[in-house]
């Protein structure tokens, strides 16, 4: 978390590449990171015209610090291997890949990236959506040092599991908190699914909560109207920022005791760690802008 190499990643929105609308409004938003669409998101008409938009985002300089991504088509499908080709020349901050099922195929893919020469700047995410990934999941997150962040589907796992969407998300903890362990036992990012309903705006806070309160890094997004709450959600608070400071102060003051109490509530090394890790991501926000 305090490695010079992390980047707050709250707000992760998805935008169809075929709309260029989109790809220029999602330039004033205040997003961590954009996933400029190829996959379902984009028709099969419009596949070449989304592939050349986003190519062309990438690499234009034009989204500021925001971390720009290009989700390509599934390993297998007819627009794979040109996705990949393209977004590797782009050298994008990450290529996204839907539906990663297990650790050689992360590995084809590192060297697929090789191959076709994306700059070493340009990381791997994966996507898991799926059941197989679920199962494979510990050995996927540790298959590459290039893979640096996992990026649930939980539509895509609704689906394969045959459950159904409903407050709290009871059918999908499960497969959340297996990725999230893996991901956290290898030191990648992981983030969050999306909430489709755009006009549930209570629905949403509660989710962005959830997502929060189980250690996710951030939540990926489908519309605008999203980023505000998720970015807050994700942020420390002001109190949690000042019970940080508040902590390491008491900590500092009792050296080498080995515990103090901070409000009254017991305070170990730990507890430090976490309360440093608090300040180092809220330092990483704010000069983030
Ligand atoms: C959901 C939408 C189809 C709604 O579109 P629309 O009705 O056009 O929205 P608005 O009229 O409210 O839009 C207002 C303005 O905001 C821009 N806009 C809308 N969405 C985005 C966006 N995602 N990024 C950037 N800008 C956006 C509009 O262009 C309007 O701009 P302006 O006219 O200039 O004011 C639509 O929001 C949408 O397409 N969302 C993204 C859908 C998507 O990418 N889906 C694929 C990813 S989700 C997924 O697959 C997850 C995973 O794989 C899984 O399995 O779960
Ligand atoms: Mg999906």
């Amino acid at each position: 978390m305090s490695s010079p190499a992390y980047r707050p990643r709250r707000s992760v929105l998805y935008m169809p590449s075929s709309n260029e609308r989109a790809l220029a409004k999602a330039k004033t938003l205040p997003v961590d990171a954009l996933i400029l669409d190829l996959e379902d998101a984009v028709g099969p008409d419009h596949k070449e015209v989304a592939r050349e938009n986003a190519c062309a985002a990438a690499k234009s300089g034009d989204y500021g610090g925001r971390e720009i991504t290009i989700r390509v088509n599934g390993i297998g499908t007819a627009w794979h291997e040109a996705d990949l080709k393209a977004a590797c020349h782009a050298g994008p901050d990450a290529i996204v890949v839907p539906k990663v099922n297990t650790a050689k195929e992360v590995a084809s893919l590192v060297t697929a990236m090789k191959h076709f020469r994306a700059p070493k700047r340009t990381k791997l995410w994966a996507m898991i959506e799926t059941p197989e990934a679920i199962v494979n999941v510990r050995k996927i997150a540790r298959a590459s040092d290039r893979l640096t962040c996992f990026v649930m589907g939980t539509n895509d796992l609704v689906k394969e599991l045959q459950a159904q969407i409903v407050p709290g998300r009871a059918p999908l903890l499960m497969s959340l908190s297996m990725a999230l362990l893996s991901a956290r036992r290898a030191g990648i990012a992981c983030l969050d699914g999306v909430f489709n309903d755009v006009g549930d705006a209570e629905g949403f806070a509660a989710e962005c909560l959830q997502g929060r309160h189980m250690g996710f890094d951030g939540k990926t997004l489908i519309h605008p109207g999203q980023v505000e709450v998720c970015n807050a959600t994700f942020a420390p608070s002001a109190a949690e920022v000042a019970d940080a400071q508040g902590i390491i102060e008491a900590w500092t003051a009792g050296a080498g005791t080995g515990v103090v109490t901070y409000h009254g509530k017991m305070i170990e090394n730990l507890h430090v760690d976490i309360a440093r890790r608090v300040l180092a991501t809220h330092e990483a926000i704010t000069a983030a802008g």
